[in-house]
């Protein structure tokens, strides 16, 4: 579970970035933060994953305040950063192991975890490779590889399907469904909306750091009345905060 009390951040002063946002997302959703470029969607969780501060305002993960444990608020989740340009000179097996090492994920575990997600990824023969040498999607797949291999509760993913190819986004977007199955709780953000319509138990739409909308794709469907696409009435919807 997430949850965000009455968060502000603003950039050098001036900039309103993210404006007095109040969000929970619970266990067993996928919940999907969407909005266009600019939004707020990159601070918001920058803050959740106590990579940046907020002003003001309060952040919970499984019930512990990321700024005041943040130890062990980190422990609670995976965080899949946009930028997949990380230990390039590591080989991904040596990643892999690092991240199992931050973690202390047992030897017989990482073995375990390391040849599932591997295989599911289809990535087992390029594990003995530099991750330079990777293409940006399968840079991609070794974090999100690495970050799944200490089996975090909730799942934070800054826009996880760009540059994956078709299998692997539906491998990702299956595993999300998996691990909201189980009780547990995934939340991403991305601009994408078909990937949020076909996903997404719920749904934020954010614009100019505000919340626009919360609830499920029927209620907003419901709360612009039309047949268009969710595309379209997601346009609609920030096109009238402008
Ligand atoms: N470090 C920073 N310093 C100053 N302004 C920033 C900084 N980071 C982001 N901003 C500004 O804050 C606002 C929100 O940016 P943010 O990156 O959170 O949006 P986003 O929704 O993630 O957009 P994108 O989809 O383009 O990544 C934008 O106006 C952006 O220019």
């Amino acid at each position: 579970m997430i949850e965000l009390s009455n968060v502000n951040k603003t950039y050098n002063g001036k900039l309103k970035a993210v404006d007095n946002l109040n969000l929970v997302v619970k266990k067993g959703e996928i919940f999907g933060f969407l909005g266009p470029n600019g939004a707020g969607k990159t601070t918001t969780i920058k803050m959740i994953t106590g990579i940046i501060g907020c002003d003001s305002g309060a952040i919970k993960i499984n019930d512990v305040d990321i700024n005041r444990s943040p130890i062990e608020a980190k422990r609670q989740f995976g965080f899949v950063p946009d930028d997949p340009n990380i230990f390039l000179r590591l080989k991904g097996i040596e990643y892999l192991n690092f991240m199992a090492d931050i973690y202390n994920v047992s030897a017989a575990e990482r073995n375990t975890r390391i040849e599932e997600l591997s295989k599911r990824f289809e990535m087992v023969n390029a594990l003995t490779d530099p991750i330079q040498s990777y293409s940006h999607g399968m840079r991609q797949k070794i974090v999100i590889m690495g970050v799944l291999v200490h089996n975090p509760s909730v799942w934070i993913l800054d826009e996880p399907m760009t540059g994956l190819d078709p299998k692997s986004s539906f491998v990702l977007k299956e595993m999300m469904r998996e691990h909201a199955n189980k009780g547990k709780t995934v939340f991403f953000s991305t601009h994408v909306l078909e990937v949020a319509e076909k996903l997404c138990d719920r749904v934020a739409v954010i614009n100019n750091g505000k919340i626009l909308f919360c609830g499920t794709l029927e209620e907003l469907k419901i709360h612009f009345k039309g047949e268009e696409s969710l595309e379209k009435m997601f346009l609609e919807m920030t096109g009238n905060e402008n």
